[in-house]
C-alpha cells in the first residue's frame, strides 16, 4: 500500500466522521477546503471512497453487525464501513485490511481496537462480498423515506433507492452543438439533449473542456432553462444563480443575463464558468429578495432540499434530518412572489428545485396561483424533445425523478413549471 492510498483513505475516514458524526455535507467540507493538502488524485480518491461508503453505508452496517457485539467509537466503525466498501466492491483483501489496521493503529486512542479491525475485516474479506451482492437496495432514512413514500408510492421510493445508490453518469451540457460533443467526448446525445457519459473522470483534462465547449451539466438541471426558452436579446434575471450552469445556457442563447446569488465563493465560481466558457452575464452578490428592476424573463432555481440529488449527493440523507425544510419552503415562497414584481406584463418566471418534495414544487406551483391572479402555468412551454407525457404534473409542471431513464442511468429529481404573466 502506497502512502498516498493511505492519506486518501484517513481522508475518507475523516469526512465519514464529520458526515455521520457531525452532520456536515461533503459538499461543504470540500469547499472549506477539507481536503485542500492532499494532491489532487488523493483529493477525487478520498471523496470517492467517502462516497462510495456513504451510499453502501446500510449494506455495509449489515454485514458488520453479524461481527460486532457492541460498536465501537465511530471512527473506528467508520474504518470498518470503508474497509467492507473496498473489500466487496472488488478491494484486495490483503491490501484493504492492512490499510485499515494501519488507520486504526495509528490512532492514538483507538490502536486498542487494531486486532478488533483486523479480525472484522478479515472475516469480512471471506464471506462479505457474496453477501453483499444480494442485500437490497439502501434504504433512505425514515425522515425522508416516509413523507416520500407518501407522495409518490412505496413502489417509486424503493425504484429511486434502487437509483441512489447505482451513483449517476456524467452529464453535459454543449455550448454549440450537442450532437457533435457527443462524437468529441464518445458520449451519448439523450433525448434532451444533454450528453451523457457512463464513467466520469478527470473532467478537465476530457476534450474540450480547456476550449470551454462544455461544462458538467446533470440532464434533468438542463431542463429548466429548455422550458424557459430564452431568446436573443431578451432581459433574463437568473435568481439563485450560482455556480452556474444554467447561466451559462441561458448566455449561449444569446441573452442578456443578469445572474445573482446570495453567496460571494459561489458566484466567485460562476464567474470562473462564464469565463472559461467565454460567456457574457452581468453577476451580483446580493439577496434575491432585494433585486429590482424589471426583466422579460426570470429563471429561479430556489434554495431547497436537494433531495434530487441524491444519487450524486449520498450524504445528504445521512448529514440532514429535514429541520431546515420549513424555511426553505418559505423562502421559496417568498422568492416566487418577489420575482413576479420584477417581471414585465407577458413575461415568464421558470420556478425549480432540485427537490423530490410536492411542497417544494407542485404544491409551492399551486398556492402560487391562488395568490396572483395574473399568473397561469405555460404548459406548451414543456412541449420538448424527450420530456415524456407522464412526466407532466396535474397542475401543467415537470416532475422528474431518479428513477425514470432507468436503464439510460437515471435523471436527478427536479420540478419545473412555466408560469406566464397575464397582466
Ligand atoms: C440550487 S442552487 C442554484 C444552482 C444554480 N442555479 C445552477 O444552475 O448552478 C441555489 C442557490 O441559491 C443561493 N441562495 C440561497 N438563498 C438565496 C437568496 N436569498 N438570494 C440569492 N441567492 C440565494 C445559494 O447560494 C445557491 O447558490
Amino acid at each position: 500500500m502506497s502512502d498516498t492510498g493511505i492519506q486518501a483513505r484517513r481522508s475518507a475516514v475523516y469526512l465519514l466522521d464529520q458526515v455521520l458524526g457531525e452532520g456536515r455535507l461533503l459538499s461543504e467540507l470540500l469547499s472549506g477546503g477539507a481536503l485542500e493538502r492532499l494532491p489532487p488524485e488523493d483529493r477525487a480518491r478520498a471523496q470517492r471512497l467517502a462516497s462510495e461508503t456513504l451510499r453502501g453505508l446500510e449494506r455495509a452496517d449489515r454485514l458488520l453487525q453479524k461481527h460486532l457485539s457492541k460498536n465501537p467509537p465511530l471512527t473506528v466503525r467508520n474504518v470498518l464501513r470503508l474497509g467492507t466498501v473496498e473489500l466487496c466492491n472488488g478491494g484486495a483483501a490483503h491490501g484493504v485490511v492492512n490499510a485499515m489496521v494501519g488507520l486504526v493503529s495509528k490512532h492514538r486512542e483507538l490502536s486498542h481496537l487494531k486486532g478488533l479491525t483486523n479480525a472484522v475485516l478479515r472475516k469480512i474479506a471471506a464471506d462479505g462480498p457474496e453477501a453483499w451482492a444480494v442485500l437490497r437496495a439502501p434504504r433512505l432514512p425514515k425522515w425522508l423515506r416516509n413523507p416520500l413514500i407518501e407522495a409518490w408510492g412505496a413502489d417509486s421510493i424503493a425504484a429511486m433507492e434502487i437509483a441512489h445508490f447505482a451513483g449517476a453518469p456524467l452529464d453535459l451540457s454543449a455550448r454549440g452543438d450537442a450532437a457533435a460533443l457527443a462524437e468529441l467526448v464518445g458520449g451519448e446525445l439523450l433525448p434532451t439533449g444533454s450528453v451523457r457519459l457512463a464513467t466520469g473522470g478527470q473532467v478537465s483534462s476530457m476534450p474540450g473542456f480547456a476550449e470551454g465547449h462544455w461544462w458538467v451539466q446533470d440532464a434533468a438541471a438542463a431542463l429548466p432553462v429548455k422550458v424557459l426558452a430564452p431568446q436573443k436579446g431578451e432581459t433574463v434575471l437568473d435568481l439563485c444563480a450560482a455556480p452556474g450552469g444554467k447561466t451559462l445556457q441561458l448566455a449561449a442563447a444569446g441573452a442578456q443575463v443578469t445572474a445573482v446569488d446570495s453567496s460571494a465563493p459561489r458566484m466567485a465560481r460562476l464567474k470562473e464558468n462564464l469565463a472559461r466558457v467565454h460567456l457574457p452575464a452581468k453577476t451580483r452578490v446580493a439577496d434575491a429578495r432585494e433585486m429590482s428592476g424589471h426583466y422579460d424573463a426570470i429563471l429561479l432555481d430556489a434554495p431547497c432540499s436537494a433531495t434530487g440529488t441524491i444519487r450524486r449527493h449520498p450524504d445528504l440523507p445521512h448529514a440532514k434530518d429535514g429541520a431546515e425544510f420549513a424555511a426553505l419552503i418559505d423562502l421559496q415562497e417568498t422568492l416566487i412572489d418577489h420575482a413576479w414584481s420584477l417581471l414585465n406584463p407577458g413575461g415568464r418566471l421558470v420556478f425549480c428545485t432540485c427537490s423530490l418534495l410536492p411542497d417544494e414544487g407542485e404544491v409551492q406551483v399551486d398556492e402560487a396561483l391562488e395568490r396572483h391572479g395574473d399568473m397561469r402555468v405555460d404548459r406548451a412551454a414543456l412541449d420538448l424533445p424527450g420530456v415524456e407525457p407522464g412526466w407532466i404534473t396535474e397542475e401543467g409542471g415537470l416532475r422528474l425523478r431518479p428513477d425514470y431513464w432507468p436503464d439510460r442511468g437515471g435523471m436527478d429529481g427536479f420540478y419545473i413549471a412555466c408560469l406566464q404573466k397575464t397582466g
